[in-house]
């Protein structure tokens, strides 16, 4: 087997000329890098050579559970690829102090306060992060460059499809926005200060338009993963009620590990623009259930009740892309699709569900009624 310093040792190649100086590895830096797509993003990176920087928040509690399976100890020089440093979308300065320290080739800002419902409880704090948290990180680009005269960053923008919102579907890179939370209104603004600072300063700058995409990494309060982690639960006996809102909300709900492949595609092509990734489907919540629940034997309607609370202000009744350019211009296509979605789902939380049985039959936790 190799050794470390086979791979780095310099010299002569069999022939005698001098080797190629390895290339230098390209870095990426993520913002949201603790999220679910910065998690899929990074190891995609990883995979393809990069050094990987992260940008995280401070909290009182650790939230790098995502990326823990990734992390190297730094003091591993040669080894630790992927490297966490301290900053806020919220914080102007630290974007720039870390984009002018990491000199990124490429900057992904996947970071938000990114729960629809929870914007309408915190609007302010909503905008504030995603509309113009994404003008900070696109300013901090724009003056490095006019400082450094680098011309090798491309900046990518996590959009979504919540910015069509009461648009109704089939819903491409051409349909109308009309969005209908402070989210949404706040990526609405995200995706135009992005065109704007491609079309004013030539900024190499994409949006990604990405419907709801899920994994068994997805946040606990978002519809798909609150549905699995309580059928694994009812499954074991830890739970036996799911309280939900809007049964008949569609949705096009894809893999989050394919989407994250869309976003490095789009800053792989000659020329920056605009792409819808999804998978073209759309289900309702209600289908959702059924197929979760009806994968492990289960019938969703002994278990679930209606609870206003779960109610939006406004809702977004209907999404399912059209994601034509994206396939042809980018070639890129889901490989995961919806039964198969809710199967890998279904069977981590089932997983999870009864490694959590132990820990409640041994005493060590309580089972609570729901995550
Ligand atoms: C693309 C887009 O995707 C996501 O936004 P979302 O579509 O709002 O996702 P969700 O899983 O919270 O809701 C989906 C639907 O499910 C309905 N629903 C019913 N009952 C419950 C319920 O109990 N909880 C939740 N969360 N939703 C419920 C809810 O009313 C809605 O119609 C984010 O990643 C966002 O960041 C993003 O960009």
């Amino acid at each position: 087997m190799a050794s470390e310093t086979d791979t780095t040792r310099s010299g002569s190649t069999p022939n005698g000329t001098a080797p190629d100086p390895p290339e230098p590895r390209k870095v990426a830096l993520i913002t949201g890098i603790t999220g679910q797509d910065g998690s899929y993003l990074t190891e995609f990176l990883l995979n393809k050579g990069y050094d990987v920087h992260g940008l995280i928040r401070r909290s009182s509690n650790f939230n790098t559970q995502r990326i823990n399976h990734i992390y190297i100890d730094p003091h591993n020089a040669h080894k630790a690829r992927m490297k966490l440093h301290y900053a806020d979308l919220t914080d102007a300065s630290s974007l720039r102090r870390w984009i002018d320290t990491l000199a990124p080739n490429e900057v992904y800002n996947l970071a938000a306060q990114s729960h629809v419902a929870v914007s309408f409880e915190i609007p302010d704090y909503t905008a504030d992060v995603v509309a113009t948290g994404a003008l900070r990180l696109l300013e901090a680009v724009r003056s490095h460059i006019a400082a450094t005269g680098r011309t090798d960053i491309k900046y990518y923008q996590a959009g979504s499809s919540e910015m069509f919102g009461a648009t109704p579907p089939p819903q491409s890179e051409t349909t109308p926005f009309h969005p209908r939370s402070p989210y949404a209104v706040s990526k609405c603004a995200a995706h135009w200060y992005t065109v704007n600072y491609r079309e004013a300063y030539g900024l190499f700058a994409c949006n990604g338009i990405l419907f709801n995409h899920e994994s068994p990494r997805r946040g606990e309060n978002f519809v798909t993963r609150k549905i699995t982690r309580a059928v694994g639960r009812i499954k074991v006996g830890l739970q036996s009620k799911l309280f939900l809102g809007n049964l008949q909300a569609s949705r096009d709900w894809g893999f989050a590990g394919d989407y994250v492949e869309a976003m490095w595609m789009m800053l792989q092509q000659e020329k920056p623009d605009d792409y819808v990734v999804a998978t073209e489907e759309s289900h309702t919540v209600e289908e959702f259930l059924e197929a979760s629940f009806g994968y492990v034997g289960l019938n969703w309607r002994d278990h679930v009740l209606i609870d206003k609370r779960y109610l939006r202000p406004s809702e977004v009744d209907n999404l399912k892309g059209d994601a034509t350019k994206a396939k042809k211009e980018l070639g890129w296509k889901p490989k995961v699709g919806f039964q198969q979605l809710v199967k890998m789902m279904v069977d981590e939380d089932v997983e999870l569900a009864k490694r959590e049985k132990v820990l409640v039959d041994a005493g060590y936790m309580d089972a609570q009624q729901q995550p």
